[in-house]
């Protein structure tokens, strides 16, 4: 039995998230097919499969019993969540390089700056000794 994650298909199904949602962690293959999925549908599963499953473990939306189901929807919930966090953690480490650039371009941007007026500076003190030299000949 194949198992499929459809975490980042879930805003795109046409048949809405919910469907996919009410199906995770257990045997979808009735729904599946009832919902009359077309060779485009077929084609896609190959870019959401995560790996098999051993059927004697399976629970099936017709239900075997509340706790196993239970637990089957905990397990995907859990799975989603744990998905979740690991995008919080990278979008926060997104977070902290944006925010230490957003310190370090003015920095530099400044550094650049007072680096420049001085060469200026320097210049114009250059053109001033070379006048007075020229002046005094
Ligand atoms: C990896 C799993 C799935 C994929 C890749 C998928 C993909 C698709 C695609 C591409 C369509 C558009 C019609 C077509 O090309 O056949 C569709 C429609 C639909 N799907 Fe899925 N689907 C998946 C799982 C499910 C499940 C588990 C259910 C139900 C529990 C479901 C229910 C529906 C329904 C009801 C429609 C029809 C929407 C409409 O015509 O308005 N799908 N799905």
């Amino acid at each position: 039995m194949q198992a499929y994650n459809v975490t980042n298909f879930l805003n795109d199904h046409p048949g809405g998230k919910e469907v996919l949602l009410v199906a995770a962690g257990k045997d979808a293959s009735e729904e599946f097919e009832e919902a009359g999925h077309g060779s485009a549908a077929r084609l896609m599963l190959d870019e959401f499969y995560v790996g098999e499953i051993d059927p004697s473990t399976k629970t099936t939306t017709s239900s075997v019993s509340t706790t196993t189901t239970t637990t089957a929807t905990n397990s995907s919930i859990n799975f989603l969540e744990n998905h979740q966090k690991i995008d919080h953690y990278q979008d926060k480490s997104s977070r902290q390089n944006v925010k230490l650039l957003q310190f370090l371009v003015p920095i530099l941007i400044l550094g650049l700056g007072s680096t420049l007026l001085r060469w200026k500076k320097t210049l114009a003190d250059l053109s001033t000794v070379h006048d007075a030299q020229i002046s005094t000949l």
